[in-house]
């Protein structure tokens, strides 16, 4: 199986100051990979430098030739004295059919949302009009960089079991930025925990029992990994032969 995405040995560094050192991943197809960090830790360079906006100083990034990415932004000012519908919001930057904007907004959990205006969406909804939007160039990688931030718990949980449901449909994979720590530790195949290094990493229930983890984070994900294998087993229930 081709990777979508390597990194090999990166270090990029402003103004003098570095901020990702020997950072190495890779991203394969179809898994979600969340990456996790103290504030300034480099994830959200890290995920800039993926998706091509910021240039390593030392190192490769090596993307799958015609690799699709979407992006969907932490936050999206758009002046609320601005009528735009979110059909026309999905025609920014590039123009799409109407198929094409239906497909995305049912994908994203919000289909029936074509006529309303921006300013009337919910913060969750608003985020699944990014996660349309993002999704209208069919993308091999889904990019999210704090994409819940401003949303409840309950509201980041269903967005996160969207991410989930959109991965299992379209096959793609998914690189999240997030610092609820107990929700994505439940919708996440693969933890990257960063400190201008790669820490550690693995399954959920691995980076969060790892030394290097718990001495960032502490030991309050209990919760969150009873959670992850709670839904496990939950599945494996459903699914005996899976
Ligand atoms: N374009 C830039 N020019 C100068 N400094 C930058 C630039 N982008 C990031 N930095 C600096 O790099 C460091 C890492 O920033 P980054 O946004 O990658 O961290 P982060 O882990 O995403 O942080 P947070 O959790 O607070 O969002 C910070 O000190 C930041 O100020």
């Amino acid at each position: 199986m081709q990777s979508l995405v390597q990194t090999h040995d990166i270090a990029v560094g402003f103004g003098g100051r570095q901020v990702l050192s020997h950072v190495a991943i890779t991203i394969n197809p179809g898994e979600i990979v969340t990456i996790v960090g103290p504030n300034g830790s480099g994830k959200s360079t890290l995920l800039r430098l993926i998706a091509g906006a910021v240039k390593p100083d030392h190192g490769q990034v090596v993307r799958r030739p015609g690799l699709r990415i979407g992006y969907v932004p932490q936050k999206l000012q758009l002046d609320p004295t601005l009528p735009m519908t979110v059909r026309r919001f999905l025609d920014l930057p590039r123009r799409c059919d109407d198929a094409t904007a239906l497909v995305a907004l049912e994908e994203a959990g919000v289909s029936p949302a074509a006529d309303r205006q921006m300013s009337e969406l919910s913060g969750g909804q608003f985020q699944r009009v990014l996660l349309a939007r993002a999704l209208l160039n069919q993308p091999d990688l889904l990019i999210l960089d704090e994409a819940t931030q401003g949303l409840d718990q309950p509201g980041s949980a269903a967005f996160y079991q969207r991410i989930e449901a959109v991965r299992d449909k379209l096959g793609c994979g998914v690189l999240m930025v997030s610092h609820e720590l107990h929700v994505v530790m439940s919708a996440s195949d693969r933890v990257i925990c960063l400190n201008g290094h790669v820490c550690c990493e693995g399954t959920p229930d691995v980076v969060s029992s790892a030394p290097e983890y718990r001495e960032l984070f502490g030991t309050g994900t209990g919760g969150a990994l009873a959670l992850y294998r709670h839904e496990h087993d939950h599945a494996h229930h459903h699914n005996p032969e899976d």
